[in-house]
């Protein structure tokens, strides 16, 4: 079942056409919105959280019409902004409470039962009163996840939540993301694959204000497929092959160059075709180089 629907929806900043003719199908469960700086993810996000107007489109969330029924749409969301900043003076608990006041959860025993389940849903229960200042990055983006989480909302956005994390708080971040997707709708937004690869079902790729794909991780795999080829060139050649090709990753061995590109046709005689992998699929997709 379709949770979120997006038809024909435009958004023009002055001269910056940032989305261009945008349809995507969104159901429960986790999906990946995937794209470069300046794809048009935040400009989308903040268009289904009704920060932002927009041109032209429908929209609809569980039903509810974005632009006739906002104060509905509303009661259904929650959003962690990419530059998410919770006041530093506050304890992880304080800053909770404050949130949800301002939610409308109005009943103090109400407000309380939430904050506490969702500290224990983001595993921030042994720091609930330590001050914001003190907290990692991980712990930060966590309390970000809770407090998006208040007043229960079925919709749930992460605009690049995992930007700027160590490695094991980025794995902890999205084992917590893997289990709320069970109950909730989640759009996250990011350009780092890995991200996506293990966690959602299905995708989308946008560049340039524009959806390229929307589909599973493992049809967007096989976008570049028989486009993937690996191949070695003397160190020498680097700059000339940076040029020529797409390149998706290279390696030095000894005195040569091993790279992965993305290419219609053999880039050299000695090549070799490479079963695609998500990355090797969005590369081809971002460069029009697809199977
Ligand atoms: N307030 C604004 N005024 C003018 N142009 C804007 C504004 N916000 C975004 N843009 C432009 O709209 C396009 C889409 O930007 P957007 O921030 O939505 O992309 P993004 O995919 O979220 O990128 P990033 O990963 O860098 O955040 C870009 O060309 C950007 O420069």
């Amino acid at each position: 079942m379709n949770t979120v629907t997006i038809a024909g929806l435009h958004k023009t900043y002055r001269s910056t056409q940032a989305l261009t003719d945008i349809h995507l199908e969104i159901g429960t469960g986790l999906f990946g919105l995937l794209g470069p700086n300046g794809a048009g993810k935040t400009t989308l996000m903040k268009i289904l959280s009704t920060i932002l107007p927009y041109d032209d489109g429908e929209v609809t969330i569980y039903g509810a019409d974005l632009n006739k029924e906002g104060d509905k749409v509303r009661g259904l969301l929650g959003y962690l902004p990419q530059h998410f900043h919770a006041p530093q003076q506050f304890t992880g608990r304080e800053f909770l409470h404050y949130a949800g006041s301002l939610k409308g959860i109005a009943n103090r025993q109400e407000r309380s039962d939430q904050v506490e389940r969702l500290l224990e849903e983001v595993n921030l229960v042994p720091h609930a009163d330590k001050k914001i200042k003190s907290f990692s990055g991980g712990m930060a983006r966590r309390l970000g996840i809770a407090q998006a989480l208040l007043g229960n909302p079925k919709f749930i956005m992460l605009d690049e939540p995992t930007a700027g994390l160590d490695p094991s708080e980025r794995i902890r971040f999205r084992n917590v993301i893997e289990r709320l997707s069970k109950d909730y709708t989640i759009i996250l937004s990011t350009h780092i694959i890995s991200d996506i690869e293990s966690s959602c079902e299905r995708v989308a790729v946008l560049n340039n204000g524009q959806v390229l794909y929307q589909g599973t991780t493992g049809d967007l795999a096989q976008q570049a497929l028989h486009c993937i080829w690996e191949f070695q060139v003397p160190y020498a050649d680097y700059d000339r092959i940076e040029k020529e090709h797409v390149i998706i990753s290279s390696r030095r061995e000894m005195n040569d160059s091993i790279f992965r590109v993305v290419a219609r046709r053999p880039p050299s005689p000695h090549a070799a075709a490479m079963q695609p992998t998500m990355e090797d699929g969005y590369m081809a997709v971002i460069n029009g180089v697809t199977s």
